[in-house]
């Protein structure tokens, strides 16, 4: 930790974090590297700490001291602008962020996604405090590509798929497709904090992520979350591997993602926090453009690599199509191709995402098995027993 130094090699002093969200998936990588390689301070915030748990308990731990957890449900107390006050820089993570709430709680992912952040982003510019704000990869929409025809050659020309942070537009669905709730609240909130910069000085950064993944991504429905709840595709498909029953595929599977491991991203935020100078009033992709697959292609890889981590036989049938009106009720639409342009984060940070699609997935599902499958063989045996 002794004489750690930014990339323009200046003395990094410790500073103290407010870390909103923080016992998120997201939230819980951050802090864990925080706490472990640097002697910055956490302001940890959030209605949840079951997964930083390992990080406040017990108080011998080496960090004790170094990370606060403040139980705070940021829609309705007043003890966040003393928060935001007290530290240095400002990470906002909170949001509903998955997609089965987009349509089907469209008001309550508005507000998560908009209103709700607008007193953090009033906050910091008020008491000039530096913002690292988490938006999504969702507000490009779909890809201008999408709506060529489909045997169009210009579909293979990445000037009409790569998505670029200062030239690609935000193509969004019409409003009874409530899929686009969240990306257009997202957007919105950009564009506030943006103008915060451009008219009130607020210093800045906004982090596109790239379907992160890794452990303690959401839950497995049943054993550490509700039954009937939809989490992200990771878990989906691990929940149905961990069940061994076939992956369950939405509309065919057919839509495109770049899957980033989230140890490297977690490197790439390091560096915003500890580079503001590099960091401050840019918006950054981050993201892995050599870990693209169809979500079939991403099935298929799941059942392979479960199988040799587990010892399991391989599902005789991997997946099984379904539609997105069934899977994810009306107004469901999706984004069909995710390239992130690095240009920028290359630039300014000189970072690059490093590990594999098959390794990350070696290593998650290794953490998926170990953690889930005692529980899950449980919750079956006693289902099947009544
Ligand atoms: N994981 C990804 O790949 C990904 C991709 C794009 C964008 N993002 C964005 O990154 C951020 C974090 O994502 P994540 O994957 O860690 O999600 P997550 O759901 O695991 O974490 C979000 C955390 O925010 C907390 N939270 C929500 N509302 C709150 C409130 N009102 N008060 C206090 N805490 C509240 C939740 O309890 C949760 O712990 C989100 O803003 C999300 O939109 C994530
Ligand atoms: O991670 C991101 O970068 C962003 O994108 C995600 O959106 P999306 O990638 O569509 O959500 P996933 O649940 O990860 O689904 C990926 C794809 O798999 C499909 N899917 C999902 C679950 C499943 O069981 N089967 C299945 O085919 C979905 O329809 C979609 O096409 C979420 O909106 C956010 O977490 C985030 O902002």
């Amino acid at each position: 930790m002794a004489g750690r130094v930014d990339l323009d090699g200046n003395p990094i002093n410790p500073m103290t974090i407010c870390m909103i969200g923080a016992g998120g998936f997201i939230g819980s990588h951050l802090c864990e590297k925080l706490m472990s390689e640097t002697p910055h301070t956490v302001l940890a915030v959030d209605v949840y700490s079951d997964k930083i748990k390992h990080l406040l308990e017990p108080t011998s731990l080496p960090w004790n001291g170094r990370i606060q957890f403040h139980r705070i449900n940021i829609k309705n107390d007043s003890r966040l602008e003393g928060l935001i006050k007290m530290a240095d820089l400002t990470v906002n993570l909170a949001a509903i962020c998955t997609p089965a709430d987009y349509n089907t709680r469209p008001l309550d992912t508005i507000y998560s996604n908009f209103i709700d952040a607008l007193p953090v982003v009033k906050y910091c510019s008020e008491n000039g405090k530096r913002l690292i704000h988490f938006s999504t990869c969702e507000v490009y929409g779909k890809t201008i590509g999408a709506f060529l025809p489909e045997d169009s050659p210009l579909r293979q020309d990445p000037a009409y798929f790569v998505l670029s942070e200062d030239a690609s537009p935000c193509i969004f669905g019409p409003i009874e497709k409530q899929r686009w709730s969240y990306a257009c609240a997202k957007q919105l909130i950009e564009r506030l904090i943006y103008a915060e910069g451009a008219e009130n000085g607020l210093e800045f950064t906004i982090v596109r992520p790239f379907n992160w993944i890794g452990p303690r991504m959401d839950f497995i429905p049943g054993i550490d979350g509700p039954s009937e709840g939809v989490p992200r595709v990771l878990a989906c498909f691990s929940n149905n591997l961990l069940r061994h029953e076939p992956l369950k595929l939405v509309d065919g599977g057919h839509s495109q993602r770049t899957f980033i491991y989230i140890k490297d991203a977690i490197e790439a935020v390091f560096l915003m926090i500890e580079n503001p100078a590099r960091a401050n009033g840019h918006i950054f992709n981050v993201g892995n453009p050599n870990n693209e697959v169809t979500v079939k292609q991403l099935a298929e890889m799941m059942a392979q690599v479960y199988s040799k981590v587990s010892g399991e036989t391989p599902l005789e049938t991997p997946t099984v199509d379904v539609s997105s009106k069934e899977f994810y009720g009306e107004g469901y639409d999706d984004s069909d191709k995710r390239i992130p342009d690095m240009t920028i984060i290359n630039r300014q940070l000189g970072w690059n995402p490093k590990t594999s699609l098959w390794d990350l997935l070696e290593s998650t599902l290794t953490y998926q098995h170990r953690t889930y499958a005692e529980a899950v063989k449980q919750a079956m045996s006693k289902t099947t027993a009544n």
